[in-house]
């Protein structure tokens, strides 16, 4: 399995089964998709759901049966569907209806081997712009729960410094730098202790310290030619 990066504001995707998976699912899709969750009953994890989070999510208490599940796909077209019921066979009907209509489906009662299309939700840290995806091919999720953690700190204040060096790219750009002296720079300040620890005590000068940084460099290529 390859892991990609999906947009999906301005997407539905569309969660069958309420319990804690299916609320797990919708939580994690409200960040960007507007998310609709049929199921008979729904779990008290929706009711933890912060202002946002309630606000992308829709409730719809159903009951469907596997032959009806293509009817909710076609009244609300989403990008993808999850299938999270305790229920197998209407899970297997969700994949299948799915399959038909070309939409990305997530079973979330199998692990293994996947049809084109059928996807796994990673674990997934962040920090601004930054994100990093943790699979284990579906061998061991609570193992990429335990990784996640772990990532969590590994990457603190990843997304201040790809803001700096996404401005500084953009700065430098617009200079006289050749395209291997702009890699270089920009390389140089996203290995820098002094702009991390800049970034990491929050004080205001990372700008000033990564601009040092990338002219210290930028001289010493210059000296060495
Ligand atoms: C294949 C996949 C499909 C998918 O859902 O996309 C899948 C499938 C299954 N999970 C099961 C169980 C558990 N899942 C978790 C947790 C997570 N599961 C997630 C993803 C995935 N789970 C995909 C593969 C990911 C990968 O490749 O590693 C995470 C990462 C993302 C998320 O769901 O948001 C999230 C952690 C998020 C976080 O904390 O960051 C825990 C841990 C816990 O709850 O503490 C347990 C119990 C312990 C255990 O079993 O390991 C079962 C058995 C159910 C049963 O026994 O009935 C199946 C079905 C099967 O294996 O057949
Ligand atoms: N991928 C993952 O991370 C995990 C997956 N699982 C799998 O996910 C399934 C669900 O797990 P939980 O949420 O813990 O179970 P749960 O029992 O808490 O929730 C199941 C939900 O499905 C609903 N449901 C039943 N029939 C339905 C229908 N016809 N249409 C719509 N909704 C229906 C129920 O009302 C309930 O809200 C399990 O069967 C298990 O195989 C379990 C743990 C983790």
């Amino acid at each position: 399995m390859i892991p990609l990066y999906h947009d999906f504001s301005e997407e539905t995707v569309l969660v069958f089964g309420g319990g804690s998976v299916g609320a797990r699912k919708a939580r994690r899709f409200a960040r960007e998709a507007t998310v609709v969750v049929v199921s008979p009953t729904f779990d008290d994890r929706f009711e933890e759901f912060d202002e946002s989070e309630q606000a992308a999510v829709d409730r719809i208490r159903a009951a469907p049966e596997p032959e009806a599940v293509g009817e909710w796909l076609d009244r609300f077209e989403p990008a993808m569907v999850v299938a999270a019921t305790d229920h197998t066979e209407l899970n297997r009907a969700v994949g299948e209806a799915a399959d038909e209509r070309g939409l990305l489906i997530n079973r979330t009662d199998r692990s293994g081997s996947r049809d084109v299309g059928s996807v796994v939700v990673p674990a997934t840290v962040r920090d601004g712009p930054v994100s990093v995806a943790v699979s284990t091919g579906g061998k061991s999720p609570a193992l990429s729960r335990y990784l996640r953690q772990q990532i969590e700190t590994e990457i603190q204040d990843a997304g201040a410094m790809a803001e700096l060096t996404g401005e500084l790219r953009s700065e430098i750009k617009e200079s006289d730098y050749s395209a291997a002296d702009r890699r270089a720079a920009v390389r140089s300040v996203v290995r820098s202790s002094s702009v991390w620890k800049a970034l990491h005590t929050g004080t205001p000068n990372a700008e000033k310290e990564a601009e040092r940084v990338m002219a210290a460099e930028h001289d010493d290529k210059g000296a060495s030619r």
